[in-house]
């Protein structure tokens, strides 16, 4: 099976881990790459300043940058992944959606809209009927898919797997690194041997967007999950690497071992970007680390230590890829989803 693919905004950071992601994908064969007006013309070695720590495939480099408009992509794309700032994508999604293409999108606009699934393909894959709503109300040929933002992905597989127990409140203080930011996000005046304590809308993101994602879907909409999240986020001097001190609170007593149990029952799917296992627990008290453990699972698995009781449930840290786990490879396990779900 061959599915043609392109990326709208694929000349940025996130658009940069898409072409890494997708050279020698199974099953995905790129062949649309689109940018703001600067760029479109330029062939994409000429268009894109390359960071990714592995050289631009050959292949790639030649290809032509498009319009982002849905007149200037083939009609021959099946599935677009989407990485436009979200101000940009707000406008030019439901543009390509009207338009009947399949979009899987990693930009925070439009996460929480009613009708549009939130996605993490081992905790809430059955949103994904949510399209057949999205398409009655919007009058699309096309659908509209989002994964969540980049902390949230790191902390809710863990909660997902907690919920057993009854999960009731979350506590989660983050150590996030300055990739997340974009390449001209931070400054090193700014973040060399300095912490900053606040990243603009991101506590709010893991709050709302969390409890999307726990939630039911009966059919016709999402019934949010009620657990109670409280985050507060912090730019670290870490350059790839979202870590995530969590506490959890739950209805009933949690033990390490039973957590440990919960966190080796996490789904793995049989889907080419998917790890297994999809949460790895360390049991050296001084990991995960950013540095060491970012990789794990080609950047997509979850991991897991500092395993504590407290009173009322379990405190442990999570570390995930924010720019693989977090972004372009969420948006591509969502993609694989869509295909193997009968969407693409
Ligand atoms: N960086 C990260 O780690 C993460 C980013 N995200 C989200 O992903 C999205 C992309 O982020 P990132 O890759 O860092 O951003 P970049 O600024 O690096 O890239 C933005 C991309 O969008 C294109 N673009 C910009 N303006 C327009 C326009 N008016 N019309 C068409 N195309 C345009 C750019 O093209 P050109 O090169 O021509 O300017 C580029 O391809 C954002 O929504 C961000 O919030 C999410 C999680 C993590
Ligand atoms: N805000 C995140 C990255 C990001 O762009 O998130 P979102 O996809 O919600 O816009 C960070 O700073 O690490």
């Amino acid at each position: 099976m061959s599915v043609n693919v392109g990326i709208l905004g694929g000349t940025g950071a996130v658009g940069q881990r898409f072409i890494q992601l997708l050279d020698g994908h199974p099953d995905f064969e790129l062949v649309a790459i689109t940018a703001s007006d600067e760029s479109a013309g330029k062939s994409y070695r000429e268009a894109a300043k390359w960071r990714v720590d592995s050289p631009i495939p050959n292949w790639v480099g030649d290809i032509e940058v498009r319009a982002t408009e849905p007149e200037a992509v083939p009609d021959d794309v099946d599935l677009l992944f989407s990485s436009l700032p979200s101000g940009v994508a707000e406008v030019v999604e439901p543009q390509f959606t009207e338009a009947g293409y399949v979009v899987s999108s990693n930009s925070s606009n439009s996460r929480m809209a009613d009708d549009v699934p939130l996605v993490i393909p081992e905790v809430n894959g059955e949103h994904l009927d949510l399209l057949e709503v999205q398409q009655d109300e919007r009058g699309w040929d096309g659908a509209l898919v989002k994964n969540p933002n980049c902390s949230t992905i790191t902390m809710v597989p863990t909660l997902a797997a907690l919920d057993r127990f009854g999960l009731e409140t979350v506590h989660v203080s983050t150590l996030q690194a300055v990739s997340g930011a974009g390449y001209d996000g931070v400054t090193s005046m700014e973040i060399i041997d300095n912490v900053i304590p606040h990243i603009g809308g991101e506590e709010s993101k893991m709050e709302t967007e969390s409890r999307k994602l726990l939630g039911s879907f009966d059919g016709s909409e999402i019934e949010q999950h009620d657990v109670d999240v409280s985050a507060s986020c912090n730019r670290v001097p870490t350059l790839d690497g979202h870590l995530e001190n969590v506490w959890a609170e739950t209805a009933e007593d949690i033990d390490t071992d039973d957590a440990r149990d919960a966190f080796a029952d996490a789904p793995t799917l049989d889907l080419p970007s998917a790890p297994d296992p999809l949460i790895e627990v360390f049991e050296n008290p001084d990991r995960p680390q950013p540095r060491l453990d970012r990789t794990l699972g080609g950047g997509m698995q979850i991991a897991v230590g500092g395993l504590q009781e407290t009173s009322g449930g379990l405190q442990y840290n999570c570390l995930a890829h924010n720019t693989i786990r977090g972004a372009a490879g969420a948006s591509l396990l969502n993609g694989e989803l869509l295909v193997r779900e009968g969407w693409v």
